[in-house]
């Protein structure tokens, strides 16, 4: 058997000494695990989110019901017969405090559940944007012309339901995110969860309690003229115990997506037409091709 080859991991304390790797990172494998951001997550915060996740995701289904869309897949999502095991609740933008309000409400959340989930949404955003910043600084590109400080940023909180019959069946199918990043908080303990490498490749990304995961999706492949990955991935019932996990996604803009003019010249000419996130994610939807092959869609003639 080939010798396993391991997910980079990016030190965000370490910039801009990092910068090559988390471009080569950001090219080769669409993912990164994230270690020292704890001044903007602190370990307690992302401890008690965790704690505050599982008691709404245990909440009678008759309440989780109210999560309801936003826009397509924002919301509520009930076990179904693609994906028994599995559970979403969800939010369309942790950056707009009434939308957080509003998520609370819904699900009745006690002021200390509301102060969790606020905390950790100014952090997770707060990290969003010194990840961005320090990738398109990376790439030569000037942070401050990309915008990103108002991007919607969705939010997803994941059970999965493993049990000793399921184990060797999917918990998610294979995909890829639609926006530009994702952060990922995985289970401390429970894995199942693998992305693709660039030969095809499932590799496990192993649980490492005190980092995050960070993905790179079709935004980033779009916005970046397709120099960087939008990471494949899928969860795999490894195990017959519950795993949980919080995914935050930094979408795309509200306008077109315009790769910067650092990224387009005569021997990196325009691959896609220009589009908005949201017209690319009814595009996913109606087309059903949620592992980026809707990208193909947008080739410029
Ligand atoms: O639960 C996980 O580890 C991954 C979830 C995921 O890929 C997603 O929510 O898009
Ligand atoms: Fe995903």
């Amino acid at each position: 058997m080939a010798a396993q080859r391991n997910i980079p991991v990016i030190d965000l304390l370490d910039f801009p000494n990092q910068s090559s790797k988390l471009v080569a990172a950001s090219e080769e494998w669409g993912c990164f695990r994230l270690i020292n951001y704890h001044d903007v997550l602190p370990a307690t915060l992302m401890a008690d989110m965790k704690t505050v996740v599982r008691s709404l995701l245990d909440l009678p289904a008759e309440i989780k019901q109210r999560n309801l869309d936003v826009i397509t897949g924002s919301g509520y999502m009930a076990p179904s017969a693609k994906n028994p095991l599995y559970e979403a609740l969800g939010l369309y933008d942790m950056a707009s405090p009434r939308d957080v309000d509003n998520f609370c409400s819904q699900l009745d959340a006690s002021p200390h559940q509301r102060e969790t989930i606020m905390r950790y949404a100014e952090g997770v955003h707060e990290l969003f944007m010194s990840i961005g910043k320090n990738l398109a600084e990376s790439l030569g590109v000037k942070s401050e012309n990309i915008g990103i400080e108002n991007w919607p940023c969705q939010f997803r909180i994941n059970k999965y339901n493993f049990t000793p019959d399921s184990v060797g069946s999917p918990g998610v199918q294979i995909h890829t995110d639609s926006g530009f990043l994702t952060i990922l908080q995985d289970d401390e303990e429970v894995g199942g969860l693998e992305v693709m490498d660039h030969s095809g490749e499932f590799i496990p990304v192993d649980p490492w309690p005190g980092t995050l995961l960070v993905n790179l999706g079709d935004m980033a492949t779009l916005w970046s003229n397709g120099r960087l990955c939008n990471v494949k991935h899928r969860v795999q019932c490894k195990e017959a115990k519950l795993r949980v996990s919080i995914a935050s996604f930094l979408l795309g803009p509200k306008e077109t997506v315009e790769p910067p003019k650092e990224l387009v010249d005569d021997d990196h000419p325009r691959l896609y037409v220009a589009t908005t996130y949201e017209d690319y994610r009814k595009m996913r939807f109606s087309t059903k091709l949620h592992a980026g092959e809707a990208l193909a869609l947008l080739h410029t003639p």
